[in-house]
């Protein structure tokens, strides 16, 4: 394959042994990202956030779950008649009154979900597995019936004991759902349970499987591509990670992995960074600066060592461009930076310095009272000032 200058490509992927993934993605942001506790979008911001989920190529998008309010559900359908290219789905519990508001609301998928761990039949529910799923399936054939395409979505699947998920999961082939959702409601998979249990699936179901990771230990990125590996079609994603708790897998993290870990490049990343700042404004969610891809130290450099390297090439340090996700590098000047950096960052600001000039001005960074935040450019201006005058002084 060419060298590009976007990204690196993991090239040990070459001795692994898997199948050409075959995915597409399902971002769930205005539905389990806007479950976060104390955000709610606008039916405006939804629509600003479909559409440029939409411009990055995302094959489905869940726009939301009609019955939790009236305003709720004209939103959906808003975003469903909005002539987007991707598909829209809605959630839906496993009661046909919700399947109705489904249908009103003119998407193309419902996603009709059902939890059947023991924990959540006991406490949740009250009643019994045979009895929970029989209502499920009752939902999936009137949802049919009325011509959508269906998700069946096991809440908890990965509580649930692997025989009951098989069997359920058959139920719902049998009613010809298009997806069946294994949903690690509480994050407890890692890669290599995750790959188990889409295996096992597997072995029973034919039906396109959904992967949708939560956060909870951090390895939602992970699994959720672990079962990619495994065949699982359907990826679920939040913008910056955002849902519940510890939230869900970011989008960001998956599509650039699926880039640069597996070369699929269906997806316009330039329009991540844009993405997480209007999600960050619209939920109030700050991102932390050291978040994969969209943080704000995602291209952020201060290290001496690095930025030498990065002035003459960038991927020395920098696995993809900030360009490729609509980024922007920063080079900070702090107590890190070393000769060779400053004089390149120096130069780009059209200056230049003697050596002996450089090396006073770097005696002046490392001993600055405020070099725990760096120094910023017009400070160091002011610095190159004072040393140019210094040096003035002493020639008359
Ligand atoms: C894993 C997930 O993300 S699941 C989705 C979570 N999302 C939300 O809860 C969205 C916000 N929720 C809401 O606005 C409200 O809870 C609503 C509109 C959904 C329901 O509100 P209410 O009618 O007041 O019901 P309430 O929240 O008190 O209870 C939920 C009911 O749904 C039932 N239920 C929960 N999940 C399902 C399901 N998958 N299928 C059928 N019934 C279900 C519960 O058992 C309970 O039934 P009960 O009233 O007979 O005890
Ligand atoms: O699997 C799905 O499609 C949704 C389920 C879900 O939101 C969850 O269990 O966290």
């Amino acid at each position: 394959m060419a060298p590009n200058n976007e990204y690196s490509r993991n090239e040990m992927m070459d001795f692994i042994d898997i199948e050409p993934l075959d995915i597409e993605i399902c971002d769930v942001t205005l539905r389990d990202g806007e479950q976060t506790p104390g955000v709610a979008f606008s039916k405006e911001e939804k629509m600003d956030l479909a559409s440029e989920l939409d411009a990055i190529g995302i094959e489905v998008i869940e726009a939301g779950f009609p019955v939790v309010s009236s305003s709720e559900k004209e939103t959906i359908k808003e975003i469903s008649n909005m002539g987007l290219n991707a598909k829209t789905c809605c959630l839906a519990r496993s009661i046909i009154g919700d399947v109705d508001a489904a249908i009103d609301c003119d998407v193309d998928i419902v996603s009709i979900f059902i939890a059947l761990s023991d924990l959540h039949l006991k406490h949740k529910y009250h009643r019994s597995c045979s009895d929970v799923l029989g209502c499920s399936m009752e939902a999936v054939e009137y949802a049919k019936d009325h011509g959508l395409k269906v998700r069946f979505a096991a809440e908890d699947a990965t509580r649930t004991p692997i025989p009951t998920l098989q069997h359920a999961f058959q139920e719902a082939e049998k009613y010809n759902v298009d997806y069946v959702s294994i949903a690690d409601t509480i994050g407890i998979l890692n890669p290599s349970t995750t790959k188990y249990l889409v295996e096992k699936i597997k072995e029973k179901v034919h039906t396109p499987i959904c992967i949708h990771c939560h956060n909870d230990i951090g390895l939602a990125t992970a699994n959720t591509l672990a079962a990619a590996e495994a065949g699982a079609k359907q990826l679920h994603t939040t913008v910056n990670g955002i849902g519940e708790r510890a939230g869900n897998a970011p989008l960001e993290e998956v599509l650039v992995a699926l880039r640069v870990q597996y070369g699929i490049e269906n997806y316009d990343t330039t329009h991540l960074n844009g993405l997480a700042r209007k999600v960050e404004d619209y939920s109030g969610l700050t991102t932390p600066v050291n978040k994969a891809i969209v943080g704000k130290h995602a291209f952020t450099h201060e290290s001496g060592i690095h930025v030498m390297a990065i002035l003459e090439e960038p991927r020395t340090y920098e696995l993809f461009s900030p360009e490729m996700v609509g980024g922007v590098r920063n080079l900070i000047v702090g107590k890190h930076t070393g000769l060779k950096a400053l004089k390149g960052i120096i130069k780009d600001m059209g200056n230049s310095l003697e050596h002996e000039e450089l090396c006073a001005l770097m005696e002046k960074i490392k001993n600055c009272t405020e070099i725990k935040r760096g120094i910023s450019r017009p400070r160091l201006e002011e610095m190159i000032d004072d040393i140019r005058s210094c040096k003035r002084d002493d020639e008359i």
